[in-house]
């Protein structure tokens, strides 16, 4: 049933994921998951401190293992990390249960958009933003393409006109 298919965010930090994912999800009567504030509701602890004790690999393995089983769910949209598609476990697990968005945003909007500090670890830790977002997008970019089903540019684009654009795909799929 159209209704209960999930739709699943994915792109780089500051695209809009979580922004673009909850108003999606109340547009359309879906359940809202962000896959960052899972991990952190699971373990009680902010993504940062994740970062500090067991390393991006101890993230990762937590990612994961939150991903597997949130796309066993029906009826969500899932806003996923910056960084979950570089496990191809993920990219496989989202491909297969999901309509795929890939919210595109320019490095430029991307260094605006992630200003305020958020619990964004590998972004606090660099001297130079930009050059930091620009490196991470050189490598995702193309793993964020292999599973969109739809690839959204959000440069100047505001939500109420992504939002339409999403839906118009998702229903025409
Ligand atoms: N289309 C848009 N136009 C202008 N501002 C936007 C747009 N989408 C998101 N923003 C703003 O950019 C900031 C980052 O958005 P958001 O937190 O939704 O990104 P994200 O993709 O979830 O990032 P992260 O991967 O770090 O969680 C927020 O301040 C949000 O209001
Ligand atoms: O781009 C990334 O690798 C990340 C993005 C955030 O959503 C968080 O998942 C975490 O800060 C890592
Ligand atoms: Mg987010």
């Amino acid at each position: 049933m159209l209704s209960s298919r999930n739709i699943f965010l994915i792109g780089p930090m500051g695209a809009g994921k979580t922004t673009i994912g909850r108003r999606l999800a109340d547009k359309r009567g879906l359940e809202f998951i962000d896959s960052d504030h899972e991990i952190e509701a699971r373990t009680g602890v902010d993504i940062p401190y994740i970062f500090e004790k067991e390393g991006e690999p101890g993230f990762r393995r937590r990612e994961q293992q939150t991903i597997a089983e949130l796309v066993e769910r029906q009826g969500i949209v899932l806003a996923t990390g910056g960084g979950a598609i570089l496990d191809p476990r993920n990219r496989q697990a989202l491909a297969a249960h999901g309509f795929v968005v890939y919210l595109h945003a320019s490095v430029e909007q991307q260094v605006q958009r992630t200003a305020r500090a958020a619990n964004r670890p590998l972004l606090q830790a660099s001297s130079d933003r930009r050059e930091t977002l620009a490196r991470l997008f050189e490598i995702r970019d193309p793993l964020y393409r292999e599973i969109a089903d739809l690839v959204l540019h959000t440069d100047h684009r505001g939500a109420r006109t992504l939002l339409r654009e999403i839906e118009r795909h998702v229903d025409r799929d």
